[in-house]
């Protein structure tokens, strides 16, 4: 007997329209509808479910004291000072939300060519990992790997005649993410798609004892236009000279995101990342179909930024439009989602129980 979809097919042959109790019934015997009939049938057969533990929360950091600066083309989103951050980390685990992720908005006066700044071991990412570490020991840090916040041109690496320069970048990654490291950070995501960083950090942590210190890969980061609110958050919207084209990949491609996975995880990534989230969904489900590893998509602030902007124009239920978005990425085979939803995403599934 043929089977399609798990039913055999002949059943569809069958016909029951002989003594059909009800007069206009179609002649159906399979009725998807009836799974769906109430809520309790609904969740008895649901496939994907979104919790807290899947969220990790974006934070924005500024120089300051009990400061908190809207976002503005990130509508509910602020840059927070670190006593600021720390609070927030509070609610993240009164939320049960597993892991925040460190962005921080370096002072103009700051930034150089070279992006010195980031392996200051006392930058404001540093401070406020140990400052949250100290308060909150439970909770997961991770930080991001490149130089875009702390460099005066925006790019993720260091450039020389226009051209950015993978190895040299790299050398600098290493002791940014030891800085990082060493402060407390749990996770180090390396986000600027130089080639051979992984291995490199992976290397420089292990040489000073950091073995247990986690490596997410920023592993398929694409050139995206849905990084543009991300930018206003940093400061680097402004400053970018061109475009990233020559390191983040291209939109048009997903068998090159296999081979860039790969090699992440064969230089020592943990976890793997594809970047945009939702445009990029098949991409994800790739990646977790063929490795099989942990696996977290980066619900971008374009995303964020299109449904709070039409939720705040009553064009859409936001609060819905919130939930879905974050489901799919389940669906998709995601472990996990980096999101600025997360808190509104955590109290919304709390208050459901
Ligand atoms: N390296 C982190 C990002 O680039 C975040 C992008 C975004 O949220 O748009
Ligand atoms: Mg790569």
């Amino acid at each position: 007997m043929a089977i399609k979809y798990g039913r055999p097919i002949e059943l569809r042959e069958v016909s029951r329209r002989e003594g059909a109790a009800v007069p206009h019934a179609l002649d159906l015997t399979v009725r998807p509808r009836r799974n769906r009939k109430a809520e309790w049938a609904r969740r008895m057969v649901r496939e994907n479910v979104l919790t807290t533990d899947d969220l990790i929360w974006p934070l924005f950091l500024i120089d300051g004291d009990n400061k908190r600066e809207q976002v503005a083309s990130m509508p509910g989103v602020e840059r927070l000072s670190v006593d600021q951050a720390v609070r927030e980390a509070e609610r993240a685990m009164k939320l049960t939300i597993p892991c925040l992720a460190l962005f921080p908005y370096t002072e103009p006066s700051l930034r150089d060519e070279e992006g010195s700044e980031a392996t200051n071991p006392n930058n404001l990412v540093c401070q406020a990992v140990r400052a949250i570490k100290k308060e909150f020991p439970e909770i997961g840090i991770l930080c991001d790997v490149a130089l875009d916040p702390f460099t005066s041109h925006g790019h993720d690496g260091l450039i020389s005649d226009g051209r950015i320069l993978n190895d040299e970048t790299v050398a600098v990654l290493v002791r940014q993410a030891l800085v990082q490291a060493e402060a407390g950070c749990d996770i180090i995501a390396p986000s600027d798609m130089m080639d051979g960083r992984v291995a490199a950090i992976r290397e420089g942590l292990d040489r000073t004892g950091l073995l247990d210190v986690q490596i997410m890969a920023y592993a398929a980061k694409y050139a995206s236009a849905f990084y543009g609110p991300f930018r206003d958050a940093i400061g680097s919207a402004k400053t970018l000279t061109g475009d990233k084209r020559t390191y983040q990949m291209d939109s048009a491609n997903t068998d090159e995101a296999l081979r860039e996975v790969e090699l992440d995880i064969t230089e020592g990534a943990d976890m793997v990342m594809v970047k945009p989230g939702m445009p990029y969904l098949d991409v994800v489900r790739r990646v977790k179909d063929t490795f099989a590893m942990p696996t977290f998509a980066y619900q971008v602030s374009g995303e964020y930024a299109m449904i709070a902007a039409a939720a705040n124009n009553g064009w859409l239920d936001g609060e819905r439009a919130m939930m879905e978005s974050l489901l799919a990425f389940k669906r998709a085979g995601a472990d996990g989602v980096l999101s600025y939803f997360a808190p509104k995403a955590a109290e919304r599934l709390r208050s459901q129980g």
